[in-house]
């Protein structure tokens, strides 16, 4: 594990972004953790979490011309993400989606810049691909071709068949996945902390069961 990937693993420890419970997921599956970037809710933490998106980019080198949020949570992300890369000389246009049609004023579900060209696709987790399979098709049906996918947490899970969800968009859209951290490196934390022996337990029966 890198430092960077440590640092960001206690930065969302410390804002609770990162939990440890029980938490039903959007697939039906319980889990013993949760990421919710929700948490990261003040400037500073943005401001933290936009330096991370935006240096996993970077060392990706993924080629890309607009950035997209899906809403909600992938809204700030992207938004913040433009910003970080803005204040390193790297202007991009960006977008999100409404996830309810507006039919007054200027309509649509898409606000921002056009969605042209090869777009990017800022999230904060993927489970098991549903928000990144609407997300593509949303980019398709407006004319533009995705062109990859920069999340903050792998969750390492199975998504429809055997594969992992992240396996399968790759394999189906040949979309590559970027990610800040995957699920191994939050399991090498917690079993490196007496604390946190309990949790490190139960996230590695999840992932036993749900994990590829
Ligand atoms: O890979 P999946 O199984 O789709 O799960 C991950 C998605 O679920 C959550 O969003 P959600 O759709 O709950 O919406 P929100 O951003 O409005 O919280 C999360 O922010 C991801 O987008
Ligand atoms: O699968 C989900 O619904 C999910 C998992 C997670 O860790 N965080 C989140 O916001 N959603």
């Amino acid at each position: 594990m890198h430092d960077y990937q440590q640092h960001f693993i206690e930065f969302a420890i410390r804002r609770n972004v990162l939990r440890f419970g029980e938490f039903q997921l959007k697939s039906g599956r319980t889990s013993p953790y949760f990421f919710n970037a929700g948490l990261f809710n003040t400037g500073e933490d943005l401001l933290e979490l936009s330096k991370a998106y935006a240096a996993a980019l970077q060392r990706s080198g993924l080629d890309y011309d607009i950035i997209f949020g899906p809403a909600y949570k992938g809204i700030p992300l992207a938004t913040v993400t433009a910003m970080a890369l803005a204040s390193e000389g790297q202007n991009k246009p960006f977008a999100f989606n409404r996830k309810e049609k507006k039919d007054h004023g200027e309509g649509g579900n898409i606000v921002g810049a056009p969605l042209e060209g090869k777009v990017l696709i800022v999230d904060d987790v993927i489970t098991a691909g549903t928000a990144i399979r609407e997300s593509i098709d949303l980019i398709r049906a407006a004319g533009a071709e995705p062109a990859g996918v920069l999340i903050a947490l792998d969750r390492q899970e199975r998504g429809t068949g055997d594969l992992s969800a992240i396996q399968e968009v790759e394999q189906d859209f040949g979309l590559p996945v970027v990610s800040i951290i995957q699920l191994d490196q939050v399991l090498d934390y917690l079993s490196s902390q007496q604390d946190f022996a309990e949790h490190a337990s139960n996230v590695a029966q999840y992932r036993d069961r749900y994990g590829v």
